[in-house]
């Protein structure tokens, strides 16, 4: 066993007992049967009370000392114990400190929450299940609602960062997204986008937190969140620049262009309004429209004319044929090239892009029809939505996706394996890992006066002629994208 760090007799439950601290940060008594916590997993924060101290910890599943509310598959227990003297109390008081300290746990933390999110109960997820561990754990903590879209993003950009040990958002993905481009989009960027960022799921699409969570099997529950950034742990996430003309979008989730709508959870990502419109007719079903809708468009399944190119990781240079980096593909004279008006959002300032030499890489290329083409950043597009189950966090490469013509039964098929990732062994799947990349997308082949939606971490980036809405302005035009993504930039509090 590991050396004692502090070790006396103290009180627990009414008896008398050996309580000892050890090195390795695990208290230990015995009170009727051997009992233990771990501070550094279990332990959130202990509090002074007359002669007692009373330690509030935070354990998986059920019993215990004493009980508080049950979080999910977490359950609140304190230990209430009484060292026999008030030197004793000083230096258990001490020596639990120092430990905890020693966690390199934040102390301060400014949060955003949604109350517009989702099923607009962030609110109330702030005030049930974050507030009172983030007390427990002493943590100061500011708090703003988001009044407007991109909201998070112009607080994000002026905010004092010194501040603050991290950036939690209580909402959707959505929010957590504008907080990375307000930082990026800073003079300080360099410094700015080092914040440890924490997302609790309260949104429509938490597509993070349920990435971060279920790498380490955890339930996507606002407990289980709020623990890991309490606890402090932090990993490195891969940020993708989308970059049309001088227009640029910082996209730390995915993009998807093509199929809409097989299931609801697709549909958020991908088309949402569409589907929600054209599935308008059939508002007599109930929830079961979406579901519907989407049966009927695989029976109509869009297919779209365009070119995907990309330079594969190592070990996927099979796919599609070699090709050249057309260098006006995105810039100056391009076919992607910004309106006036999006030209005012041209910045001097901030991150521009991954500092990469296009040209030299090595491209290759795939011609459409498509039926749908995804990029992922981390494995789950939502909570129901394992798109791209082999990505990662900061490995520095995109996850390619890519449906081209199948039989409609096989694109149903692979569609209800998208909760489990198995879409991806389809044969009328192509799976590879991307490090640069670029999309034309195209009209729908069939009828060359409709074009389709490219959407970004759960927003519609461009909007072609003839879809939903089309009308309204968009961040970036359909037509030609370029994506490249900096390795690990951006930094998570995670789970592990
Ligand atoms: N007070 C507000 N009113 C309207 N929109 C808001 C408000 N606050 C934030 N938003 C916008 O809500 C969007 C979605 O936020 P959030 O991340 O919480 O959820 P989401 O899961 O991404 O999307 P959804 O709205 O579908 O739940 C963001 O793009 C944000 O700009």
């Amino acid at each position: 066993m590991d050396q004692a760090v502090m070790s006396d007799r103290v009180i627990v439950n009414g008896t008398v007992t050996p309580m000892t601290l050890t090195e390795d940060g695990v208290l230990r008594w015995s009170g009727g049967s051997q009992r233990s916590l771990t501070l550094e997993k279990e332990v959130l924060g202990f509090v002074v009370e007359g002669s007692r101290i009373r330690i509030r910890a935070i354990l998986e599943g059920g019993g215990g000392i004493c009980c508080g509310g049950s979080t999910g598959s977490l359950v609140r227990k304190d230990l209430v114990f009484e060292p026999l003297s008030e030197d004793s109390q000083r230096l258990w008081c001490q020596k639990l400190r120092e430990y905890i300290d020693s966690l390199g746990r934040p102390k301060r933390l400014f949060l955003f929450v949604n109350p517009f999110g989702g099923k607009k109960i962030a609110s109330k997820i702030f005030l049930d299940e974050v507030k009172p561990l983030l007390e427990d754990a002493d943590i100061h903590f500011t708090v703003q609602e988001t009044d407007h879209q991109l909201h998070a993003k112009e607080v994000a950009n002026r905010l004092d960062l010194s501040k603050y040990d991290g950036i939690v958002c209580v909402s959707g993905d959505g929010i957590l997204v504008e907080v990375v481009n307000g930082l990026l989009e800073r003079e300080d960027w360099s410094a700015a986008i080092k914040t440890p960022l924490g997302v609790v799921p309260a949104g429509t699409g938490n597509g993070m937190a349920k990435s971060l969570l279920d790498s380490v099997g955890e339930p996507c529950k606002a407990s289980n969140a709020v623990l890991a950034i309490i606890r402090g742990h932090k990993c490195l996430l891969d940020v993708a620049t989308i970059l049309q003309g001088e227009t640029r979008f910082y996209s730390i989730l995915m993009l998807a262009w093509g199929i809409e709508t097989i299931q609801p959870t697709i549909a958020r990502f991908c088309l949402v309004a569409d589907i929600d419109i054209e599935s308008e007719k059939y508002r007599w079903m109930g929830s079961a429209r979406l579901d519907f809708y989407a049966l009927l468009r695989i029976l109509d399944l869009r297919h779209y004319n365009g070119r995907v190119s990309f330079v594969p990781a190592p070990g996927y240079e099979d796919y599609g044929e070699p090709t050249s980096y057309s260098s006006n593909s995105v810039g100056e004279q391009s076919i992607g090239y910004p309106s006036q008006e999006q030209k005012i959002q041209v910045r001097q300032h901030g991150y521009q892009r991954p500092d990469v030499d296009l040209e030299n890489l090595a491209w290759r290329t795939i011609n459409g029809p498509f039926i749908s083409v995804w990029l992922h950043n981390v494995p789950w597009g939502g909570e129901d939505t394992m798109a791209a189950p082999d990505a990662k966090f900061s490995d520095g490469y995109l996850d390619l996706i890519i449906m081209k013509d199948s039989p409609r039964f096989s694109v149903l098929a692979v569609m209800t394996k998208l909760n489990s990732g198995d879409h991806v062994k389809s044969p009328y799947v192509m799976y590879l890992k991307v490090k640069a990349f670029t999309l034309e997308p195209g009209p729908r082949s069939k009828d060359r006066t409709k074009e389709g939606i490219i959407d970004s971490d759960g927003e519609v980036l461009a909007r072609g002629k003839g879809t939903y809405r089309c009308d309204q302005k968009t961040l970036m035009t359909y037509n030609k994208l370029q994506i490249t993504v900096d390795q690990g930039l951006a930094t998570l509090f995670s789970p592990v």
